[in-house]
């Protein structure tokens, strides 16, 4: 059976600058992956590739057997929290109900169907309360709820997530994890964090992305190796729960 997510020798460059090159990485079905590097190293370039929004320069992208442009029915996102804009007067109902725009339905009144659907991850995210708020009142650690109660909207086989901790306190941060550790039974998980020590101890495996992929199945990581690799942005922090 092919991977959920296959990258074969893929390389981009941006108004001429080289941002990704020869990466190849392939993610099994249901692994949970955790993507790490330095600012700019390419990360969310390489989620965007992976949700079509991108063309490689030269290599191949594949999920799920398919096109990320086919596969994109399939595929949960949740964009890096300080991109998306708060400022519209809409609520949380109507934010998750718009994950399922996009994914065969055409716009118009939501029916009875699509709003049975969102019970169920407003269930999930244990934020039912936050139904009829409007999201500009929520904190962030409700917001990145939020976001990811959207991109499950669609039921998606692998949910891509950028940074979804950077904007939560601790204890938010260990209710997501605890909710991705239920997630992954069902669909591949791709996370990208700065925080190799939290992630390593929750994540199946950690890639480190500088414009080129180094794959830290094989070798223990030290923060030795972290520090050559990417000097000091990247926290080599074991966080005790
Ligand atoms: N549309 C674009 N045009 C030109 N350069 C871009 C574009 N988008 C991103 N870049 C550049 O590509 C590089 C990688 O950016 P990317 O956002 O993928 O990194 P990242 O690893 O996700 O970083 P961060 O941790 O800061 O989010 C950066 O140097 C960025 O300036």
């Amino acid at each position: 059976m092919e991977s959920a997510i296959d990258l074969e020798h893929v390389s981009l460059a941006l108004e001429g600058q080289s941002i990704l090159e020869d990466v190849s990485l392939s993610v099994p079905h249901k692994q949970f992956l955790g993507l790490i590097g330095p600012n700019g190293g390419g990360k969310s370039t390489l989620l965007r590739l992976m949700l079509g929004l991108l063309r490689p320069d030269t290599g191949q992208v594949r999920l799920l057997g398919r096109s990320p442009r086919q596969a994109a029915h399939s595929v949960g996102y949740v964009p890096q929290f300080t991109r998306f804009t708060r400022s519209f007067p809409i609520s949380v109902e109507d934010v998750v109900l718009m994950g399922q725009l996009g994914h065969g339905r055409w716009w118009g009144p939501w029916r009875r169907r699509d709003r049975r659907a969102v019970d169920g991850v407003l269930a999930t995210l244990e934020i039912e309360s936050l139904r009829h708020r409007r999201i500009e009142g929520l904190s962030g650690g409700q917001m990145q709820r939020v976001l990811i109660a959207r991109a499950l909207a669609c039921q998606p086989s692998i949910l891509l997530l950028d940074e979804p901790t950077a904007s939560v306190d601790t204890d938010g941060e260990r209710a997501l994890f605890d909710l991705f550790a239920r997630l992954r039974q069902d669909m591949t998980i791709v996370l990208i964090s700065h925080d190799l020590g939290f992630v390593s101890d929750h994540v199946d495996r950690v890639v480190c992305l500088n414009r080129t992929l180094v794959d830290h199945t094989a070798e223990p990581i030290t923060a030795d190796t972290i520090a050559q690799l990417y000097g000091q942005q990247v926290r080599m922090v074991h966080h005790h729960h």
